[in-house]
């Protein structure tokens, strides 16, 4: 089933185009990532689904439903968002007792165990917490509320790679136990690219690219080896990167199994396309062509 379908889906703020006629459908129980530059418009797509904005055109089903004042479908739906304000006087204890409260599926115990492994000081007042504390605690919102739809909107602002790990390790684990559908939206896209099954990667409010990751795997490959070997090999490709390290070098260049066995019969080592690589290269490209379209207005 499709827990999030929209068509022509668009917000804009005057001007500013911050989300532009975006079709997506996103399958249930997966975990989506939700990729794009600063300001592509992640955060406002995941506002629209969540109901906290209202679309300038398009429609929208969020599990099953128009999301826009739907009770039943927020009950459904947690929304961690990167920049969560909380009332001054609250404590992190206060935020997670709310949280029990709103959230049907909610498990305590698993939030204890969150709170100590990511040594939450629960009892200060959230004004006294660290940028990465306050992330802490819309983590572990985000993984006890168990919400058949979860969306972590760049979590994980100012913890540390120790804290991020355990972030990704908690949500594989605890995803394999209790599936869901987890839209997660992200800079770090090397950290993450093992636990995405599907991404969508946004510009400037637009989708650039809406596949699955093992679908990006034949996508096209990186191979390296000696400088003068990845260039024959090159000669007549398309060629997405290619970086030089002395004699040696490596280059992205699109194409499935059958490049792979040119590589290969050219003595080359060959590993399949990074989504960070894809994403840099796809982002750029997208910016140069804008910029040719707007120098040949
Ligand atoms: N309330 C608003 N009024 C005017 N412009 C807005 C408003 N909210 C967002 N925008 C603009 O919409 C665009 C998309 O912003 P959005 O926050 O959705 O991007 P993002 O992909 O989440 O970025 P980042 O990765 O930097 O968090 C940006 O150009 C932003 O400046």
């Amino acid at each position: 089933m499709t827990a999030i379908a929209t068509t022509g889906l668009s917000k804009h703020f005057g001007d500013v185009r911050a989300v532009d006629d975006v079709d997506i459908a996103l399958a249930e129980l997966r975990i989506h990532g939700l990729l794009g530059r600063n300001g592509a418009g992640k955060t406002t797509l995941m506002q629209l689904l969540t109901g906290q904005v209202f679309a300038t055109r398009g429609t929208m089903r969020v599990l099953g439903a128009e999301p826009v004042e739907n009770a039943d479908v927020l009950s459904q739906t947690c929304f961690i968002q990167e920049s969560q304000k909380y009332p001054d006087t609250f404590r992190a204890i206060d935020v997670l007792r709310i949280a029990a409260g709103a959230y049907p599926n909610w498990d305590q115990e698993y939030a204890d165990q969150l709170v100590e492994e990511f040594r939450l000081p629960v009892k200060r007042t959230i004004k006294k917490l660290s940028r990465g504390q306050l992330s802490a605690i819309g983590i572990v919102v985000g993984l006890a509320s168990r919400a058949p739809l979860t969306f972590f909107d760049e979590p994980y602002l100012g913890l540390d790679a120790v804290a991020r790990r355990m972030f990704y390790d908690r949500l594989l684990a605890d995803f394999a136990e209790h599936p869901r559908t987890v839209v997660l939206s992200t800079h770090h896209i090397d950290e993450v690219s093992n636990l995405l099954e599907h991404v969508v990667i946004l510009d400037e409010g637009q989708v650039l690219l809406d596949a699955d990751t093992d679908e990006l795997q034949d996508a096209a490959l990186t191979v390296s080896g000696r400088a003068t070997d990845v260039d024959a090999f090159l000669a007549g490709r398309e060629v997405l990167e290619r970086t030089v390290l002395g004699t040696l070098a490596t280059a992205t260049v699109p194409g499935g199994p059958d490049a792979k066995r040119a590589a290969l019969d050219a003595g080359l080592d060959v590993s399949p396309v990074s989504l960070q690589a894809l994403f840099v290269h796809l982002t750029t490209a997208n910016a140069s062509s804008r910029a040719t379209d707007v120098a040949t207005v």
